[in-house]
């Protein structure tokens, strides 16, 4: 069973196609990066697989995460939220609770699984206490668990959303630019992050980045979206110039790209998109 098979993703806004019957399998296990320039459709994809964006009415398209449907038709399916409470999100904006503690954070990720009434009242057992810090060790933030969550560099409060993943005992993460306002020293500790729970914990990454090369350095495969299309979809060791001044245009030969990094807008900032918190 693959961890992600999406058929005939169609999906247009305002009349525009934006995605063209994109069809994709990620095998359990895989890391992967999904690739592509600005505008080419790479968030829109990550939506779908976590059912916070439905493709056109009516369309051919399916979207499967772990063996469950998460859309088909265009229309939510009906264990969509079950399928949810086992993807993992990690955004470019950490979506942290800033006034909570570094813990509380992490503890959050287990809102789903536990009675309504304790997570109204916010109460955790003290093996889940354990859980969150055991999960806070993993991403190398143990020592920090009781800091305020704004009182952490970027790149650790990008950490602490990973780790807020594992608590949510997520087996696929979906991580839309996790890297994109960090410098090189966050980045690479954010994706090194990635890396070993991907090959630790057998955990399925799928990372959209900006700089293909740290596509290059943490992913064994990449997909590369160019106006809504598969353009490639292979081992990234096939990323060729030629393929990439293709995708990007000039800007790869003149080695800008990995420049980019500080220019790429805060989006989603206005969503609150853990969807543990929004459940359907
Ligand atoms: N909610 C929306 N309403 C209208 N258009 C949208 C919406 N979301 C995305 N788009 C459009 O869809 C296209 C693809 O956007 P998307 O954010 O998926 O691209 P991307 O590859 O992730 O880009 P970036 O690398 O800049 O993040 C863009 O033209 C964008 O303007």
């Amino acid at each position: 069973m693959p961890a992600i098979k999406i058929t005939a993703l169609r999906k247009s806004f305002n009349r525009v196609a934006v995605l063209k019957d994109v069809s994709i399998e990620v095998q359990k296990g895989e890391m992967v990066a999904l690739i592509g320039s600005s505008g080419s459709g790479k968030s829109t994809l990550m939506r779908h697989l976590s059912g916070l964006t439905f493709a056109n009415r009516n369309s051919p398209s399916t979207v499967e995460v772990l063996g469950r449907k998460v859309q088909q038709n265009g229309r939510p399916a009906k264990e969509l939220r079950a399928t949810r409470a086992r993807i993992g999100n990690v955004f470019q904006q950490f979506n942290l609770v800033n006034r909570l503690s570094v813990q509380t954070n992490v503890l959050i990720g287990a809102l789903s699984r536990i009675p309504t009434y304790r997570s109204l009242l916010g109460w955790f057992t003290d093996e889940e206490k354990l859980k969150a810090l055991e999960a806070l060790e993993s991403v190398g933030l143990r020592q920090h668990a009781l800091k305020r969550a704004s009182d952490l560099s970027g790149g650790q409060q990008q950490r602490v959303a990973i780790a807020r993943a594992l608590m949510q005992e997520a087996e696929i993460i979906l991580a839309d630019e996790p890297i994109a306002s960090l410098d090189p020293e966050s980045s690479r500790q954010v994706m090194e992050t990635l890396q070993r729970i991907n090959r630790e914990m057998g955990i399925t990454v799928v990372v959209t980045l900006h700089q293909v090369e740290y596509a290059q350095k943490y992913c064994s495969r990449a997909i590369a979206l160019k106006e809504g299309e598969i353009y490639f979809d292979g081992s990234i060791d096939g990323l060729e110039t030629s393929l990439l001044t293709d995708l990007y245009g000039t800007r790869i030969s003149e080695g800008t790209l990995g420049s980019q990094a500080h220019e790429v807008p805060a989006k989603h900032a206005h969503l609150d998109l853990n969807p543990e918190l929004n459940p359907v």
